[in-house]
Formats: structure tokens, C-alpha cells, sequence
């Protein structure tokens, strides 16, 4: 029996220290992901809403959405998993429901938030967050839902830009009394507050390096040394392919060709190095070939 998605994030996380785990919008990011050697992906919550539907993070996106891009991910690769699921859609039926349909598909882990259904992204301003009971009730309906004990449900709390440290690290703890199995410490803006959030809360913490946010660039040595066990670049890969892709329009656009941002794009070789292109074809000669 193969090892459930659960259970090989939370030894991908055993092994690292920290561990990286990357934002692949796309099927084919996972594969460039793996292949680079990542033993943990991300879905965010953010990208399908800006890359699939062309919307801003506002809630706007459904259960069903986000599935669609996971179950994608989940069928190219077998490395574990974690996806956004935002306030997880609905009172505790609804997250329940949530939990179920993700861990169907193959996703090792969610993390699920305790912002006001209208929630925002965690970097911009004016977020409103729950009350600590009513997340509580959350991640009560999230545990209790789950068939696969490994399968991981992270907590991430926002509260910390809203109510401070201190009751961001309550919260934190009380969702771990509940039963989550590791906090999202959402938007900190010192080094240090992940170490406050590692002396208090008895659970592994994520710190999450999203580009032109609150919080700065630390590299994975100084989070590792401010408790933080695992580190989110959740948007990297698709700012940077946006922008890569923009250039190519506008030199479409004023130069009436491509020859002079060629240089700037992946080549046909190593698009179908990362396919395992060359093996399907070989697959289909050795299928059919002996017929002509
Ligand atoms: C992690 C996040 O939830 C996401 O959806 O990727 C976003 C990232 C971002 O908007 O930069 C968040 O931090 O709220
Ligand atoms: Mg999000």
C-alpha cells in the first residue's frame, strides 16, 4: 500500500529543517517543482483565483474552484500537497464537506483561516477576523471529518496584524487545543515573532515569504533559526512567469516578432524534459509499432 499524502508531508516535514514548500499555480509548476528536488508544493488560494479565473483574492473562488486546480497537481505528481482553503467555505458542514472532497483527491494537507468569510489577502489591510470560539468550531468540524489521521489541517491565524502578537499566539494555542495539527502564523513583520510563536505554541509553525507583503525575505536559515519549520513562497513562480510572459507580449506587441526575448524562454527541449515527453513517445511505439 502506498503511503497516503498525509503521511508523506508530515515525513517530508520530519526530514527538513525547514521545509520549502513551493507555489505551483499549474500542473505542469509541480512538475518543474519536483524535478527541482521540492518535497512539498502549494496551492494558493490567491493563485486560482488570479491565474484561473482572473480574479482578485477576495473570497470569490468556491470549494469547487480550488478542487479543479488541486485534483490537477494531485494527478501529475506524488509530491505531498498543501492548499488554501481559505475560511473553508461555510459553517461546519460545509468544512466538513471541504475536508472530505480534498482529502478524496489526494491533497496531504489544507490550511484553512480565521478570517470573516469576506476575507482578504493576509498582507492587505483592513482584516477582519472571528472570534476565537467560532474558529474553534471550525477546526472542530475540520478534525472530526477527516478519515486519514495523517491527513494535516493546518490553522492559520491573521489575527496577529489585527489584535497583535500576543493574541494571535492565544488563538494559536487554542486552535492547537482543538486539534489542529500546525499554525500558519499569517503576516508577522519581525524575525522575532516567530520565536515567540515557537516558545508558546507546541506545534510546528509556518512562515510564509510571500513577495511585496508585511513581512520581509528572511532566507531559510534564519527562519529555521526563529522556530519556523516550515517556509511558504506561495506566488513566486507565478509573479515571475507573469511577468516573463508580459515582456513576451510587449515585444510582440512593438517589435512585431520574438527573436529578441527567445533567450528569455524555456526551450521545446526542456519543455518536454520536465513532460517525460520523450518516455510517453517511446511508450507509444513500444505499444503499437510491431502493428505496421
Ligand atoms: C498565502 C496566500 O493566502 C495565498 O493565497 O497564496 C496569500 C499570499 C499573498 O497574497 O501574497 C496571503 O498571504 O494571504
Ligand atoms: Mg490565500
Amino acid at each position: 500500500m502506498t503511503q497516503s499524502a498525509g503521511l508523506r508531508f508530515r515525513q517530508a516535514l520530519a526530514k527538513a529543517k525547514p521545509l520549502q514548500i513551493v507555489g505551483t499555480t499549474n500542473a505542469y509548476f509541480a512538475l518543474m517543482a519536483e524535478q527541482t528536488g521540492f518535497q512539498a508544493l502549494y496551492l494558493s488560494g490567491a493563485g486560482v483565483a488570479n491565474a484561473s479565473y482572473g480574479l482578485p483574492d477576495l473570497g470569490m473562488t468556491s470549494m469547487n474552484d480550488v478542487l479543479i486546480d488541486a485534483g490537477r497537481i494531485t494527478s501529475a505528481t506524488q509530491v505531498p500537497l498543501l492548499v488554501d482553503i481559505d475560511t473553508g467555505w461555510g459553517g461546519a458542514f460545509n468544512i466538513a464537506r471541504t475536508i472530505k472532497e480534498f482529502e478524496k483527491i489526494g491533497v496531504a494537507a489544507v490550511h484553512m483561516e480565521d478570517q470573516v468569510s469576506q476575507k482578504r489577502c493576509g498582507h492587505r489591510p483592513n482584516k477582519a477576523v472571528v472570534s476565537i470560539e467560532e474558529m474553534v468550531d471550525r477546526i472542530k468540524a475540520a478534525v472530526d471529518a477527516r478519515t486519514d489521521p495523517n491527513f494535516v489541517i493546518m490553522a492559520r491565524t491573521d489575527a496577529v496584524a489585527v489584535e497583535g502578537l500576543e493574541a494571535g499566539i492565544e488563538r494559536a494555542k487554542a486552535y492547537i487545543a482543538a486539534g489542529a495539527d500546525m499554525i500558519f502564523a499569517e503576516a508577522l513583520t519581525e524575525l522575532d515573532q516567530y520565536h515567540h510563536f515557537k516558545a508558546q505554541v507546541k506545534a510546528p509553525i509556518l512562515a510564509n515569504m510571500t513577495e511585496f507583503g508585511q513581512t520581509q525575505l528572511f532566507n531559510k536559515e534564519e527562519l529555521a533559526e526563529a522556530g519556523a519549520d516550515m517556509v511558504l513562497y506561495p506566488l513566486g513562480t507565478f509573479r515571475a512567469a507573469n511577468q516573463a510572459a508580459l515582456n513576451v507580449m510587449q515585444a510582440l506587441m512593438n517589435d512585431g516578432h520574438q527573436r529578441n526575448v527567445l533567450d528569455t524562454m524555456q526551450t521545446r527541449k526542456d519543455l518536454y524534459q520536465y513532460l517525460g515527453y520523450h518516455a510517453f513517445e517511446d511508450k507509444l511505439d513500444q505499444l503499437f509499432s510491431q502493428d505496421k
